[in-house]
């Protein structure tokens, strides 16, 4: 830390409270000694008690100047701590955390002593009979005001656990990008930071729904799939299947990270189908040998990525093609995952009516969404009550999202890094998928012909219409 007059200020201000409760006793000490300053030596022992606290008051100063920034931080946190512990019993008055027992005497909410994790306050709190979490989890935004935190959140699942999670800087506030190439553990994708500023890995496996509103940052989730995995897509362990139906604009720059491609809807739909078929073959051929697909050059993982998923299952305005693109997607969406084929869909409006499988994506990841009810909608109305308001953040964090994780663990706050389209150009030129194969679309019926079955008519091509 650079030295000012801001900071010079910040640190006396801290240093003469902690000399006054260590040293007061020298005043009465100095008195007393002057009514026998006629004494010998009297007088020497007051000049080098007075040179004694002025050298160690210049001493603490220059040996501060070391470490400053960790000094004021800790005295930062010992103020505020107090200020915290100190104006608890009110605060929690006033915002009813309280309750009444038999005899009519109200019984607080307490709140234990504060511990730090740099700019992060942890209160353990201790609720009585007749209050919930909820009542907590309700009340945190109010706190967060009356404490001038940037959030609070609420720790912990047990009544007798919880505790308050105070922060005062948001750790998720800057954007940032990752370097290229990081190591794929074979299970997650390093995707960006949590709340707390560890790293935030998004199982691979469950099928993902990510929901935003325009702009809220749903490319970088995107990206940042297709990013942490170009090791495993460069050596052909895992194949991504991409739908873009925002006319191949977002994808385009990375295309060659794909195995197939489609932006379309009759290509869309081909694709769709051809992945259930694949699907469907391998669960023949696994039958009786293995429950987990473990995937192989020969048999990779198959990602189906699907850019704006509404306008495959909602906005298609050919019903026929709705209904195929639906019954595609909740098929891979319900058998997919045991075989290795996994569904990641983006859509902006989460309403069931434009996304009626909705319910068999169970690993979901809201950004910024417009209201509470369609908060509710993604993450379900008990991650609402637990703290995840993807409502609340703002539009100029574009990346922040609630991640609602398959195993029913609490809403978890992240950050998604950021891809630039220098990234992507690079990810694609240098890890490009290995065996990039064209969507064919299935033969269209002559209708004066015999009907075939749907099958034949996907396996049957002639004159095929691609798009690679
Ligand atoms: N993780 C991130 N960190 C920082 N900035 C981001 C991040 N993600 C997106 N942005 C910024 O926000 C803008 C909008 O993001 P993005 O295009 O991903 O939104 P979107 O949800 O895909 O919107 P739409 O549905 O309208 O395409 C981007 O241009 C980018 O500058």
């Amino acid at each position: 830390m650079t030295w000012s007059w801001r900071v010079e200020r910040a640190y006396w201000a801290g240093e003469w409270p902690l000399l006054w409760r260590r040293g007061w006793w020298l005043l009465p000490f100095l008195l007393i000694l002057t009514f026998f300053s006629a004494a010998p030596f009297v007088g020497h022992v007051i000049n080098w008690t007075v040179v004694a606290a002025v050298a160690i008051i210049v001493l603490r100063r220059i040996r501060a100047a070391r470490h400053f920034d960790s000094l004021l931080q800790r005295r930062w946190q010992e103020q505020t701590a107090r200020w915290i512990v100190g104006s608890w019993p009110s605060l929690a008055v006033q915002l009813g955390l309280e309750v009444r027992d038999y005899s009519g005497r109200k019984i607080v909410t307490g709140a234990g002593n504060p511990s730090w994790d740099g700019s992060t306050c942890f209160l353990q709190v201790s609720m009585p009979p007749g209050l919930a979490r909820e009542d907590l989890v309700a009340a945190a935004a109010r706190i967060a005001q009356a404490f001038n935190a940037v959030r609070v959140t609420v720790e912990g699942e047990q009544i007798s656990s919880l505790a308050l999670r105070i922060e005062y800087v948001d750790a998720l506030a800057q954007p940032f990008g990752f370097p290229l190439g990081g190591t794929w553990d074979g299970a997650s994708v390093l995707m960006g930071i949590s709340d707390g500023g560890a790293e935030w890995r998004l199982p691979l496996g469950p099928h993902t729904l990510v929901a935003g509103s325009s702009g809220s940052g749903k490319a970088s989730l995107v990206w940042g799939l297709l990013l942490g995995l170009v090791q495993p897509i460069h050596s052909g362990l895992i194949e991504v299947w991409g739908i873009d139906r925002k006319g191949g604009m977002e994808l385009a720059m990375g295309r060659d990270l794909l195995t197939r491609f489609a932006s379309d809807a009759a290509h869309s739909v081909a694709l769709l189908e051809d992945a259930v078929d694949q699907m469907q073959d391998r669960a023949r051929k696994l039958a009786g040998i293995t429950r987990q697909h473990t995937p192989t050059v020969d048999s990779p993982t198959v990602i189906v990525l699907i850019d704006e998923l509404a306008a495959l299952t909602a906005y298609e305005t050919d019903r026929e093609m709705l209904r195929r693109a639906n019954a595609a997607i909740a098929t891979l969406a319900s058998q997919g995952r045991a075989v290795g084929f996994i569904v990641f869909a983006c859509l902006q409006d989460p309403r069931k009516e434009t996304l009626p499988a909705r319910g068999l994506f169970t690993q979901t990841v809201g950004l910024r969404l417009r209201d509470r009810t369609e908060t509710a909608m993604v993450l379900g109305d008990g991650a609402v009550a637990a703290g995840a308001l993807c409502h609340e953040i703002s539009a100029s964090t574009p990346g922040v999202a609630y991640v609602l994780a398959e195993n029913g663990t609490p809403p978890q706050r992240v950050r998604a890094a950021y891809a630039a389209d220098e990234q992507i150009r690079d990810a694609a030129l240098t890890y490009f998928a290995p065996n990039p194969r064209p969507v064919v679309l299935p033969v269209v019926e002559d209708e004066s012909k015999p009907r075939r079955t749907r099958a034949t008519r996907r396996t049957k091509t002639t004159e095929p219409q691609e798009e690679s």
